[in-house]
């Protein structure tokens, strides 16, 4: 299912230590499951856009399974397009302009309701809907939020929105399982309950308080060897370029996890081939400074034979017959050799087939391993209070300016 493989330099040495329990973040009722299939189908037949409104944790887990899990050229009568996260008014006009010829369904997802990139989008789009449905668009408007408090859980109940709820206690880094994750997941036409089933199998296995054949503890504690010996990046890397939102989810659940009290490994990430033309020669030969980890596929679904031509004039004959999977693979072991001759370490996670079981598998092994990691460096998993200092002198310079301009005005 999955393989934690040490580099070479790696020594384990483990010892006991406390570790939160992050079970209760994969605990979606059968009721909720339901209701999120229900609205799931509910959107298939009557949206060719689903716009989802989020940013950081509550999007990309979404996104990520998304991106992975669906094709790369996909003519769908469904679309799933993204919005709030980030700042640009081009990408909204140019967003707004794009969805006006088509049936919208928007998924707004923040748990604090007040993360400006989202709150700002959501204003403009809310009042979009509310021009081209009328009463309508109160029921093409679903809300995923905190249960408690929050800007959008007040805008919900004022509208009647329907609303899933991201119990309190999970973060959005944290939250893929809950419905921020689960709605988009569902309605991308995933088998949400394999992906469920894949987490809850994660959950039992990584509980096994035997670490040395836990692999999220193997892996927590590699990387903390390799940032005790003065490694101060890790290099995520993969092979398949579907993979390239998960990295963005990972660099989140590590960076904002463990970035705190001035520690931490920077989490960076490499899409190979590709970046090898472009960073290859930078991890070869640069800075001792970077440890890799890549993550690794053994079975994906579709693959493409070489051909043989009879000319051979571009002398690649003797890759004839061969698929382009089997050379990929086939490259990724040279790259290690290449890279562990050259000093740098390089621990591999290997799961046995892309699909929405081991995809469930692999974000919670690494939910858990990211907790039992900012463990062993003393720093809370669960806060983001740095995130909180930017957030705040923005809003701070925002309203400085505003009321400049409003004095402006008014002599
Ligand atoms: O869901 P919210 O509250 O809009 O937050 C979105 C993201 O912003 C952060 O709070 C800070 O960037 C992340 O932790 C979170 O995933």
């Amino acid at each position: 299912m999955l393989t934690y493989q040490c580099s070479k330099y790696t020594k384990i040495r483990i010892k006991g230590i406390s570790v939160p329990n992050i079970s209760h973040y994969n605990q979606c009722s059968l009721e909720e499951l339901s209701e999120i299939v229900n609205i799931a189908k509910e959107i298939k037949e009557h949206a060719q856009i689903l716009l989802v409104i989020g940013i950081g944790g509550s999007f990309l887990g979404a996104r990520a399974v998304i991106d992975a899990l669906t094709p790369y050229f996909n003519e769908t009568k469904l679309e799933i397009i993204y919005g709030g996260q980030n700042m640009s008014g081009a990408y909204l006009q140019e967003l707004l302009s794009f969805i006006d010829k088509k049936e919208i369904y928007v998924n707004v997802i923040s748990k604090s309701g007040s993360t400006m990139e989202p709150a700002l989008t959501f204003r403009i789009i809310k009042k979009y809907m509310e021009e081209r449905y009328g009463k309508e668009a109160k029921q093409r408007i679903i809300v995923t939020t905190d249960p408690e408090t929050g800007i959008l859980k007040r805008i919900s109940e004022q509208e009647g929105y329907r609303r899933f709820l991201i119990p309190r206690e999970v973060g959005g880094r944290f939250s893929v399982f809950t419905a921020a994750g689960l709605l988009p997941i569902a309605v991308a036409g995933i088998n949400i309950k394999e992906f469920i089933r894949g987490a809850k199998r994660a959950e039992n296995d990584f509980e096994d308080k035997n670490v040395q054949q836990n692999a999220a503890y193997q892996y927590a504690f590699s990387r903390f060897e390799m940032y005790q010996r003065g490694y101060s990046i890790e290099l995520l890397a993969s092979f398949e370029p579907r993979l390239n939102t998960l990295h963005k989810w990972w660099k989140q659940l590590f960076g904002e996890s463990e970035g705190k009290d001035s520690k931490g490994l920077y989490p960076s990430t490499v899409s190979f081939s590709t970046d090898l033309h472009a960073i290859g020669q930078f991890i070869q030969e640069g800075s001792r400074i970077v440890f890799e980890t890549f993550l690794d596929f053994e079975e994906i679904d579709a693959d493409m034979k070489i051909p043989f031509t009879i000319d051979n004039i571009d002398g690649l004959n003797y890759l004839g017959g061969r698929s382009m999977n089997s050379i990929n693979n086939i490259s990724r072991d040279g790259i290690a050799l290449a890279h562990e001759e050259n000093g740098i370490p390089v621990h591999k996670i290997i799961l046995t087939k892309l699909d929405p079981f081991h995809m469930g598998y692999l974000m919670y092994f690494l939910m858990k391993a990211c907790v039992i990691s900012a463990t062993l460096l003393d720093v809370n998993p669960f806060n983001q209070p740095g995130v909180e200092v930017y957030k705040r002198r923005v809003r701070e310079l925002l309203l400085k300016e505003s009321s400049l301009l409003l004095t402006m005005k008014q002599t």
